[in-house]
């Protein structure tokens, strides 16, 4: 059983969807799961040894939505090697934008670079494929709960 919070970065709400999806599919697997929708680092902080799961949109081009900025700027900023630190990604995006996923990618970069052990490959979700996301990333979430 795995302590796993999950960090959400949205502006329409998608993501929020996807990641309160997430919570009920991850208990039934034994796991403790805490969303965030709003999240800071002191939250980020109290998971430094456990399992983080992003789900984040990209919005602008290429950018953060403000729900999740501060997280990722701070992580980036504040925080140096998160060698204990397990995680996944789930990003949001549309390929018809230049900057497909983008801030999912560059979340992933960033934990790679602090060398934090992913579980998993990143999910990308393309809204022009997949209007209801839950259908792509309800499976992906129990396929990622099981190997944690
Ligand atoms: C103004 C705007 C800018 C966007 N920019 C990007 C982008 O640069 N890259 C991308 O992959 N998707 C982009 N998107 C698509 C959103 O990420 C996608 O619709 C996502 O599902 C929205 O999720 P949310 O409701 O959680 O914010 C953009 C959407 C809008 C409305």
């Amino acid at each position: 059983m795995a302590k796993i919070g999950i960090f959400v970065g949205t502006v329409y709400g998608n993501a929020l969807l996807v990641a309160e999806e997430a919570e009920p599919l991850l208990q039934q697997q034994g796991h403790s799961v805490t969303v965030f929708d709003d999240p800071t680092l002191a939250d980020w902080q109290n998971y430094a040894s456990d399992v983080a799961l992003i789900v984040t949109s990209t919005t602008g081009q290429g950018d953060f939505p403000d729900t999740i900025s501060g997280l990722f700027h701070a992580i980036k900023d504040k925080l140096g090697h998160q060698p204990a630190l397990r995680y996944g990604v789930i990003a949001l995006g549309d390929s018809s934008y230049d900057h497909f996923c983008g801030a999912g990618k560059t979340f992933d970069a960033l934990l790679q670079e602090q060398g934090a052990q992913r579980v998993g490959e990143v999910l990308l979700v393309d809204a022009t494929e997949n209007p209801e996301p839950e259908a792509v990333t309800s499976p992906w979430i129990e396929a990622w709960g099981a190997q944690l």
